[in-house]
């Protein structure tokens, strides 16, 4: 589904990737981890063209994602949710899905935001797919809340039905039990689950919590300093002595 090859890229002297080659499959749920400053995050923003690498290459199917622009991924089919949550705080829940759902179906994102009672053809099955993930991920209750008066569970699952909503195929998860308690976390495994199994939908995600991982992940990339130390299985990867290594390093 997406063939990264080779990437590099340095702040200042500071190597954050150093040759990063991986792949992500159709249907595959792939855990990115790492201790902090591996580069993980640094990936998801060289594939939303954030930032360009100075070497290397990344194909989304035949496409180059680097010939493109930032705001070109959307429709390409590549959602992402962030570490520090992105959402319009003084907006509705389902103001906000509108929005998430236009990325994928128009550049012109404000039309849709702003003219949202309009009967186009495009905007009823806008709304039918925002009902649908409002359903599944069980924000029907929070639909006609501000997102800023929400705590901030129930925002960071705003922020992944938002990413939902614009149907991708490929979906880039930044840490998404970040922040949650033990119960917000076992929610956030139910309703990753869903979107993989009820949605079809492959997911690349960068996570800490080994819980998660190890629930969800049917392969797992460990990197450091910018380089991928170990790739296999949840548990190959954990029982690397470099990988373990690695984080004893930053630990110390
Ligand atoms: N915009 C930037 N400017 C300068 N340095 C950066 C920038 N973005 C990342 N870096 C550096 O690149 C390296 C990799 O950072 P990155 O955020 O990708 O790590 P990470 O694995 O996501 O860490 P964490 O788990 O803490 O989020 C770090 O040394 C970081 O300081």
């Amino acid at each position: 589904m997406i063939d990264i090859r080779d990437i590099s890229l340095s702040f200042g002297g500071n190597k954050a990737l150093d040759g990063v080659t991986f792949s992500v499959e159709p249907g595959e749920t792939l855990a990115l981890i790492g201790p902090n400053g591996a580069g993980k995050s640094t990936v998801f923003n060289v594939i939303s063209r954030f930032y360009r690498p100075s070497a290397g290459s990344v194909t989304f199917g035949d496409t180059d994602i680097l010939k493109l622009q930032a705001h070109q991924i959307a429709a390409l089919g590549i959602a992402r949710t962030f570490q520090n949550i992105e959402l319009f705080e003084n907006a509705t829940v389902l103001q906000n899905l509108l929005v998430g759902r236009s990325a994928r179906t128009s550049s012109n994102w404000a039309r849709e935001f702003f003219f949202a009672g309009s009967t186009r053809a495009g905007e009823r099955q806008a709304r039918r797919k925002v009902e649908e993930v409002l359903d599944l991920l069980d924000l029907q209750h929070l639909r006609s809340e501000i997102v800023r008066d929400l705590p901030y569970g129930a925002r960071k699952n705003v922020e992944l039905a938002r990413a939902v909503c614009a149907e991708p195929t490929l979906l880039l998860l930044d840490e998404p039990a970040s922040g949650l308690n033990p119960e917000e976390v076992a929610d956030m495994a139910f309703w990753l689950q869903d979107i993989r199994e009820e949605l079809g939908i492959t997911i690349l995600m960068v996570e800490h919590n080994m819980g998660l991982v190890a629930r969800l992940a049917t392969r797992c990339i460990a990197l450091a300093s910018g380089r991928v130390l170990a790739h296999g299985s949840v548990a190959e990867v954990q029982a690397d002595r470099e990988v373990q290594k690695a984080y004893l390093g930053t630990a110390a």
